[in-house]
């Protein structure tokens, strides 16, 4: 993806306030919630910080799992993998990210759909 994008929507500071955010609206939904029961959640935010800089552009300093190995047998199905994918993009959007960007990250979605849903 365009390095530019990750500048675009504010670099590190935005990022990391996007995964906060997320975290919040995912644990705070009852319906995903509990697929988080008992995890290391700084541990992931961080993990989840470092994929998303990268795949917006930014530096590439993710070290966590490949992501099917990251959510085998976490059997999430598709409607919360759309859940989930929904609020990134609204959380992105309201930081500010243009069309272009929402456009780059709903293909990226798209692409990762198969590692993460089972
Ligand atoms: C494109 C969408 C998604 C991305 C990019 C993503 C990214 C990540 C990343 C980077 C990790 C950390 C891997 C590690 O620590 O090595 C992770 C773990 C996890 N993800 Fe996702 N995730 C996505 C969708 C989902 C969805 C839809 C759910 C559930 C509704 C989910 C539930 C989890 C859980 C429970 C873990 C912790 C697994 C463990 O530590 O045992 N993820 N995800």
């Amino acid at each position: 993806m365009d390095g530019s994008f990750y500048a675009r929507v504010g670099g590190q500071t935005a990022v990391t306030a996007a995964v906060d955010a997320l975290y919040r609206v995912v644990l705070a939904d009852e319906r995903l919630s509990d697929y988080f029961q008992g995890l290391d959640l700084g541990r992931l935010k961080g993990h989840m910080v470092a994929l998303l800089s990268q795949v917006l552009g930014g530096p590439a300093e993710y070290t966590g799992r490949d992501l099917r190995g990251a959510h085998l047998g976490l059997g999430v199905v598709p409607a919360h993998y759309d859940l989930v994918g929904a609020y990134l993009l609204g959380i992105l959007a309201g930081l500010g990210a243009d069309d272009d960007v929402l456009a780059a990250v709903r293909g990226v979605l798209r692409e990762s759909a198969a590692d993460v849903v089972e």
